[in-house]
């Protein structure tokens, strides 16, 4: 099923998708820059909204507004040269800033031809290329950080390893400078993934604190110098306020940590085919799930208890009770067809008086939930015995007629695998957790390196062990065999204490309602625990929208989360 999820392609794949329409002589750069330069206009006019007769905001005129172009060596220089001409034409005040000793020629001439003016950036400023003056970099970036609008044409999918150059520092003094400017919260920060391309809310335009407030920045096709392809952020980024990308995303707009620089977003068809002509069969590099793309089974006439799946939890120990409460909760509130909690006798009497739909007793179970509340190290209440026994069993490692059934491993568990696993079991571990599983396998890495490259180190996870890979964070990214997805669906008031718990008892369920297809498809897996950070992500957002939330009050929003997808249908 493909729903409408975001698909991103490798810069070399959208090369290849490129090649044959540019040998047929299609105008692709001028539809990418006319495009942009709508996107541009639009989002101006949003920002400079007036009100009218009736008091309703409408959108404000763009005549004489200020647009910097930084424009790199590459054609992404041309894509924002070509959408600067554009622009000139209707009006506004553009100027481009040259920050290469060539820039791509048709794009400059027709900037210029269409009254836009066009600076070197040097640091000993000398006369350029056909421009028609000079500056510093410290003068652009005043003169550019003045600017209504900001488009980064610097680099593009030809970018490799860390900026560097005029446009390094460029955007290094242009980001110091805009850092001190007031945002007019036009953009809350929210990540919507490069398919939104709703304009910024109508905001009243005040010219006299205009001139104060930051400008709007927009990416060109990615924000310049973010790793395309992994998402790393290598060196000297400009944020944007929003990504105008071209054939497709690309991964580094999905994955963390560069997907929290991209701003809003918006994917401009310019008629590529993906996947490329002569690579079939070759599947995008990294995915997102959007709402319409969760598979959420709802139980029907002949459904009962065991169809609709059993959890067993394994979580919470003396110390640590609450993990239990919050796992076994969430499972609950997700709709699983009975939860099974194992654990200390109090601990389980706990749970219980909480949550009485939860059974103490032992019997048939079609996911397990291991490890949440659980040291990993020190007392244990004979919980690493259980969460062991069960993560075998699941794994279809314990001689018998048990079938093996899709596990989630999480916290204190993940120190249990001793044995590679099946794809149908998912760990769960946080940038620490992930750190720590793979120090234990030999790899030299830190937290800090998780979260500098975390699709490096969760692919690396997923080979060492066989198993699912949900690494937990701002964005969390999915490596299952063949596939990576990465959400950002949470509000940062989610990192709390608990979440987590909440997270592994939600993916319990979810594994569990189609536990007989994700042991004969593993590979689904990772889908479900992309679904699953989506789902958490929503319940997170309904638990208390804007404000602080509490884990169990995110187990609690689940029901109410699930109900608004399914309604979307
Ligand atoms: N192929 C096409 O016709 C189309 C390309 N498009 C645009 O073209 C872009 C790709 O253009 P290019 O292939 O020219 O590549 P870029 O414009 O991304 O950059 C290439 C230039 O940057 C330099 N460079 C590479 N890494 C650098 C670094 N780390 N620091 C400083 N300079 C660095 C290279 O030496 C080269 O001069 C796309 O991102 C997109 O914006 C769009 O116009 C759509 C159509
Ligand atoms: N900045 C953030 N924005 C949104 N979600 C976050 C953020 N930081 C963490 N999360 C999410 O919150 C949860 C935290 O889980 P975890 O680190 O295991 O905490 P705990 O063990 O206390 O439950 C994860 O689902 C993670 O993806
Ligand atoms: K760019």
């Amino acid at each position: 099923m493909m729903g409408c999820m975001i698909q991103a392609w490798s810069a070399d794949d959208v090369r290849a998708a490129e090649e044959p329409l540019l040998t047929a002589g299609v105008a692709l750069m001028r539809q990418a820059a006319f495009a942009l330069a709508v996107i541009v206009r639009r989002d101006l006019a949003r920002r400079r909204a007036v009100a009218g007769p009736d008091g309703e905001l409408r959108d404000g005129s763009v005549r004489g507004a200020r647009v910097a172009l930084l424009v790199g060596a590459g054609n992404n220089g041309g894509d924002a040269l070509h959408a600067g001409a554009f622009l000139a034409r209707r009006g506004l005040a553009v100027t481009a800033y040259l920050a290469a000793p060539r820039v791509h020629e048709g794009g400059l001439a027709a900037l210029l031809a269409a009254g836009g003016r066009a600076v070197t950036v040097d640091a000993t400023p000398t006369a350029g290329p056909a421009g028609d003056s000079a500056t510093s970099v410290p003068e652009a970036a005043t003169a550019a950080a003045g600017a209504d609008v900001i488009v980064d044409g610097l680099l593009g999918i030809g970018a490799r390893g860390p900026m560097r150059g005029t446009g390094a520092t460029l955007v290094e003094a242009l980001a110091a400078a805009l850092a001190d400017a007031p945002s007019d919260g036009s953009n809350d920060g929210r990540n919507d993934g490069p398919h939104a391309v709703e304009a910024p809310p109508r905001r009243a335009h005040a010219s006299a604190s205009a001139a104060a407030t930051r400008p709007w920045v927009v990416a060109v096709d990615a924000p310049s110098g973010i790793g395309i392809d992994d998402g790393t952020l290598p060196g000297p980024v400009l944020p944007a306020d929003r990504t105008v990308t071209f054939g497709a995303a690309k991964p580094g707009l999905l994955l963390p940590p560069a997907t929290h620089v991209t701003g809003a977003g918006a994917v401009i068809d310019i008629g590529l085919e993906l996947p490329p002509p002569g690579r079939p069969g070759q599947a995008p590099a990294v995915v997102r799930l959007q709402d319409a793309d969760v598979v959420w089974p709802v139980p029907g006439p002949h459904d009962h208890k065991y169809t609709r799946g059993v959890v067993g939890v394994v979580a919470g120990t003396a110390t640590y009770p609450g993990a239990a409460l919050l796992t076994a909760s969430a499972a609950v509130q997700a709709g699983a067809g009975m939860v099974r909690y194992q654990g200390p006798a109090d601990v389980g009497r706990a749970v219980v008086a909480a949550r009485p739909e939860v059974v103490t007793a032992g019997g048939r179970v079609q996911a397990w939930v291991l490890g949440s509340g659980l040291p990993a190290t020190g007392g244990d209440d004979g919980q690493r015995g259980r969460a062991r026994a069960a993560l075998a069993a699941a794994s279809g490692r314990l001689a018998g007629a048990q079938e093996p059934v899709p596990a989630v491993v999480d916290a204190g568990a993940l120190g249990l695998l001793d044995h590679t696993c099946p794809a149908w079991v998912v760990l769960t571990p946080h940038a620490g957790e992930l750190a720590a599983l793979l120090v234990a396998r030999g790899e030299a890495v830190d937290r800090a390196h998780v979260e500098a490259e975390p699709l490096r180190w969760a692919r690396r996870a997923h080979e060492a062990t066989g198993a699912t890979v949900l690494l937990k964070g701002g964005a969390s990214v999915v490596v299952g065999p063949g596939v990576v997805y990465a959400q950002a669906d949470a509000p940062g008031w989610l990192a709390t204490a608990g979440a987590g718990d909440v997270l592994a008892g939600l993916l319990g369920a979810m594994l569990a309602a189609r536990a007989p297809e994700i042991v004969t498809h593993p590979e689904r897996a990772a889908q479900v625990a992309a679904a699953a950070a989506l789902v958490h992500g929503r319940a997170a957002e309904r638990a208390n929208p804007g404000g602080p939330i509490t884990a169990l009050a995110v187990a609690d929003a689940i029901p109410g989360a699930v109900a608004a997808l399914l309604a979307q249908r």
